[in-house]
């Protein structure tokens, strides 16, 4: 007994090892068929939904309350099923008496199901499913006893146990089919997945089939419905837009895979995205997936990680200990499988989740190439991405993108960008989360009429919060709410009022009367962001005064699957609700210093200086200030936060503070945030590189730009965009490659609209589909030319695009390259043509139009005399197409540069192209490269050339031309280019 007490924490540590309650089962098990605890007792400890350490620890005081023999009973059972490696820091009695099955004699065959338990649930943890199967036939199952049963949060060993306590309860007959069952089901049995298997043992196999269950129960359902609301995965997840850096579309299957590699010799992929762009579900759905056998059906085994967790892992570990403790347990011949890993890294797939939340930033100093050598666990993962250690196994890893450094870059086999919902998966989305079709119609009614709305809703998140959140949505006036403010502020009030519906209803002073509430949560959050901490206990939630009621509002969630032995962990329901509430402390808290708004926005320093700016706001500066080299990995959450500030700062919400703070103060903090935003600008503004002499001023924006756009929208003020924008003085603004999704254009729109002279805007390279397209509208009268290059646009948007832009006097110029249009497009464009008789350039290279939508053009280019270049590259418009676009130009006195590059157009279309060259008195450039032009149509523009010197080329590589017929027309036409 003494032995016991005296090492409560070891053995503590041992049943909870790696969060997994099998061994806490497997000794209930032992004890109940010693007849050492009651069904009672057993009750008692395991209860279902309590977090394994309780139970654990009830286990202990039962057993020590029942005295010295079941005490030494209980160490012997423990000695039995803990893996030798485990006990060996524990001490154990040498029990006598063997723990082996003992022999059955004159007992009911109930007395012998329980007395064979262990060995049972051993044997039938492999054949749950044909055992219930037979005792529904047999009528001694319902169906509601096998559903409860083979519940896919149970682990076999688990789903063995609760079959034996169905059966328990069911009487002689019941228990006698079961033994028989048993007896027979020993004999060897064929499974689905035995081919894969047959060259493997017994214990792969077993523990193939733990970890796919327990990688299932832990992928079932959504934690930000809270593990009680039980929110399938299957039923709510929604596709995601997947693309690589070149835009190229990815399915969920592709994510791994080989093609398309930047670097042959990594096997690591990184998913990277947004915060609440999806990542986390991603992963969650690709485990699934393979746990049900229907994706990732190379991997025999796939080991999910998440960084959140291994920041609670403190100790050294060996990978071998990574792989068992932190994923899944081994029951028996752990050397064995490890060994079976080691020999098959082709098999083999890690996931890592959210790389950017580990405390320590990527680096490849520290090289580790032993797979039995104890490191930190960082380094472990870190040697793992970059192959040193296991070579071969495939990894995904999930970060956001400001987290990845050239360091991290260059051990990738390729980067999948993750760009949140499109249109259609919104509508999807919103469909699953309201099973009543009235509402989820009222739902996305109120999001087409808000498009600004609509626009957030492409980050999963968002588009979960706005769904969650239909009541107070519906309940809002017409055009609220519009920034990301609005929305987080919704789903605080949603909560409230959640928990006001069990009391009174929630009165309009609803932030004061919760004030406490929202200021402990916010120096929990805060203080979390500050030293990189997203798991809390239960003494970090005392510290910061989070009391149970406050755990009842539904801002934290328990965290699964930490392993702390002495605690109950929690965590924000999503990482970007924990910003929010960091927000809500600077604005709210008396105890934030007052320079911690300017602070907040001065990041610049940040990833100049290893110094932290932010970290001063702390009052003891906690551990910030011991961690170098986070910078990269801190900025976003603080750049999220800034972006909170901007909007609970600004006059549209100063109502909900005006009881809960000093006014002077919040006054204070208001305008700080003013003048960073400003400051902010001006740096960026100055950085912009004098133009070489005869080029247009032109700037290309940082990423840091885009974020100050979006805090000036957030704080709503016209004049504050005003004054941003009085300063910049460029004639193109440039921000290819920078992430510009809907959101940023609704923010981009709001504060271009305010310059004072016409610029080219180039967003090529970038995610602003159809929705983005209609939020720069407002902004469409001050671009001269709009580049969208790559941007996943339809029809639909350029009808909205062609209809303002009609109206906009200097909107001179569009780029559509690789886009999806068709030839429904074209008649907007004809219409803009016909119109606007200052248009100078359309290119609409690389979509999908035919010579339907030539047709269609060439009635807009017949109207038009401005228009100076057309492309339409790599179309297909054939002959015929060619034809009438030739037809509509002959007589165009503007154009100068024509390309019809990859159309088919034929000599049969050269010959028509060739009237253009003959009476254009303005065409200087003819390109028909890649057309299936012969010498016939060669022949046709030559002699078309003769009779307009202005035309200074026609590009011709690529056609059917032999190299005899190229040298000899070259030289009689010196203007063609082979
Ligand atoms: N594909 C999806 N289908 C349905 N809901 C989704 C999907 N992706 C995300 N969500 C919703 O959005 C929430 C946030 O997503 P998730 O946590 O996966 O984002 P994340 O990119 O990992 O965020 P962070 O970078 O902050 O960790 C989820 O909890 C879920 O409610």
């Amino acid at each position: 007994m003494e032995r016991l007490l005296k090492q409560r924490t070891e053995i503590l540590r041992a049943l909870c090892s790696g969060g997994s309650a099998e061994h806490l089962e497997s000794i209930l098990d032992i004890l109940l068929a010693q007849e050492e605890i009651t069904w009672e007792d057993y009750q008692n400890v395991q209860v279902t939904g309590r977090p394994l350490n309780s139970n654990a620890r009830n286990l202990l005081d039962l057993v020590y309350t029942k005295g010295a023999d079941t005490c030494e009973l209980f160490l012997a059972a423990l000695k039995q099923i803990l893996p030798k490696e485990q006990g060996a820091g524990l001490c154990f009695l040498e029990h006598s008496s063997t723990l082996d099955e003992l022999e059955v004699t004159q007992r009911t065959w109930t007395e012998t199901v329980l007395k064979r338990r262990p060995s049972l649930v051993w044997k039938l943890q492999g054949s749950v499913h044909d055992a219930v199967e037979a005792l529904v036939e047999s009528g001694h199952f319902s169906s509601a006893d096998a559903n409860e049963v083979l519940l896919p949060v149970y682990t076999p060993s688990q789903q063995a146990r609760r079959l034996l306590d169905h059966v328990g309860s069911k009487g002689e007959s019941a228990s006698k089919m079961l033994l028989q069952f048993s007896q027979q089901s020993e004999e060897p049995q064929t499974s689905p997945n035995q081919d894969k298997l047959t060259n493997t043992t017994e214990v792969l196999k077993r523990f193939k089939e733990k970890l796919s269950s327990s990688v299932s129960a832990e992928s079932c359902f959504l934690s930000t419905y809270g593990r009680t609301n039980h929110m399938p995965l299957e039923v709510i997840f929604t596709e995601v837009q997947l693309a690589l850096p070149d835009n190229k579309p990815v399915s969920l299957e592709e994510i791994v895979s080989p093609k398309d590699a930047v670097n042959g010799e990594a096997d690591t992929v990184l998913v990277s995205g947004v915060a609440g762009s999806g990542k986390s579900t991603l992963l969650q759905r690709l485990h699934l997936l393979w746990s049900q056998g229907s994706a990732l059906r190379d991997f025999l085994l796939v080991f999910p990680f998440s960084c959140r967790r291994l920041n609670s892992e403190l100790r050294e570990l060996s990978l071998q200990e990574l792989l068992f403790q932190h994923c899944c347990w081994p029951d028996r011949g752990q050397e064995e499988i490890f060994q079976f890993i080691l020999d098959h890294p082709q098999l083999i797939l890690f996931t890592f989740d959210g790389l950017d939340e580990l405390k320590q930033s990527f680096s490849d100093d520290q090289r580790l190439c032993c797979p039995t050598q104890r490191a930190p666990v960082h380094v472990l993962l870190f040697n793992l991405i970059q192959g040193s250690l296991m070579k071969g196994v495939w990894k995904v890893v999930t970060s956001r993108p400001d987290a990845v450094g050239p360091g991290l870059k260059q051990h990738l086999r390729r980067e999948v960008l993750l760009k949140g919902f499109s249109p259609a998966g919104i509508e999807s989305f919103v469909r699953q989360h309201h099973r009543d079709p009235t509402v989820a119609a009222k739902v996305l009614e109120s999001l087409q009429a808000n498009t600004a709305l609509l626009g957030l809703c492409h980050s999963p998140v968002l588009c979960w919060i706005v769904s969650q959140c239909h009541k107070e949505l519906l309940g809002c006036g017409e055009g609220r709410p519009q920034t990301l403010t609005d929305v987080y502020l919704m789903i605080l009030q949603h909560f409230f009022q959640h928990k006001h519906l069990l009391k009174n209803p929630i009165g309009a002073g609803w932030l004061q009367e919760h004030k406490e509430t929202v200021l402990h949560l916010g120096k929990l959050a805060f203080d979390g962001i500050s030293t990189s901490c997203y798991v809390f206990s239960s003494t970090d939630l005392e510290l910061c005064n989070v009391g149970e009621g406050e755990l009842l509002t539904g801002f934290l969630t328990q965290s699964r699957n930490v392993s702390q032995i002495d605690r109950k962990c929690y965590e924000f329901l999503h990482l970007t609700i924990q910003c929010f509430f960091a927000a809500l402390h600077i604005v709210l808290s008396p105890n934030v210093e007052r320079s911690a708004v300017t602070k907040l926005f001065d990041l610049w320093n940040m990833t100049e200086k290893s110094s932290t700016c932010f970290g001063l706001c702390l009052p003891d500066k906690q551990s910030w200030a011991t961690k170098n080299d986070r910078n990269a990995v801190e900025t976003p959450n603080l750049q999220i936060i800034a972006t909170f500030v901007s909007g609970l700062l600004s006059q549209r919400h100063k109502h909900l503070w005006l009881h809960c703070c000093p006014g002077a103060a919040l006054e204070q903090k208001g305008r700080q945030v003013v003048k960073s935003l400003s400051k902010g600008m001006q740096r960026h503004f100055r950085s912009i590189p004098k133009p070489v002499p005869g080029e247009k001023k032109s700037m290309h924006a940082l990423p840091h730009f885009v974020w100050l756009i979006k805090c000036i929208y957030e704080m709503q003020d016209s004049q504050i965009a005003k004054d941003a924008m009085s300063k910049l003085e460029v004639d193109h603004l440039k921000l290819t490659y920078c992430n510009i999704g809907p959101v940023e254009c609704t923010a981009l729109a709001f504060v271009l609209q305010h310059l004072k002279n016409p610029v080219g805007l180039n967003l090529d390279n970038n995610s602003v589909g159809d929705v983005g397209v209609e939020q720069l509208l407002p902004c469409l009268h001050i671009c001269s030319s709009l580049y969208l290059r790559n941007n996943n646009i339809t029809d639909e948007g350029i009808r909205k695009l062609t209809d303002k832009g009609v109206q906009c006097d200097s909107f001179q110029k569009i780029a559509l390259f690789n886009n999806r249009l068709t030839d429904a497009c074209t008649q907007h464009f004809s219409h803009l043509l016909k119109t606007k008789q200052n248009f100078l350039a359309l290119r609409l290279g690389n979509n999908n139009i035919t010579a339907d939508g030539a047709k269609l053009l060439a009635e807009g280019l017949k109207q038009n005399g401005s228009l100076m270049y057309l492309g339409l590259w790599g179309n297909r418009i054939g002959d015929e197409g060619a034809e009438v676009i030739a037809n509509a130009l002959e007589s165009s006195t503007s154009l100068v540069w024509l390309s019809l590059v990859g159309n088919g157009v034929g000599s049969t279309g050269a010959c028509a192209l060739s009237k253009v060259i003959r009476n254009s008195p303005s065409l200087e450039e003819l390109w028909l490269t890649d057309n299936c032009i012969t010498r016939t149509g060669v022949e046709s523009l030559i002699e078309a050339l003769e009779s307009n010197p202005r035309v200074k080329s026609v590009w011709l590589r690529g056609n059917e031309l032999s190299s005899e017929d190229v040298a000899e027309l070259n030289q009689r036409e010196p203007r063609l280019l082979f």
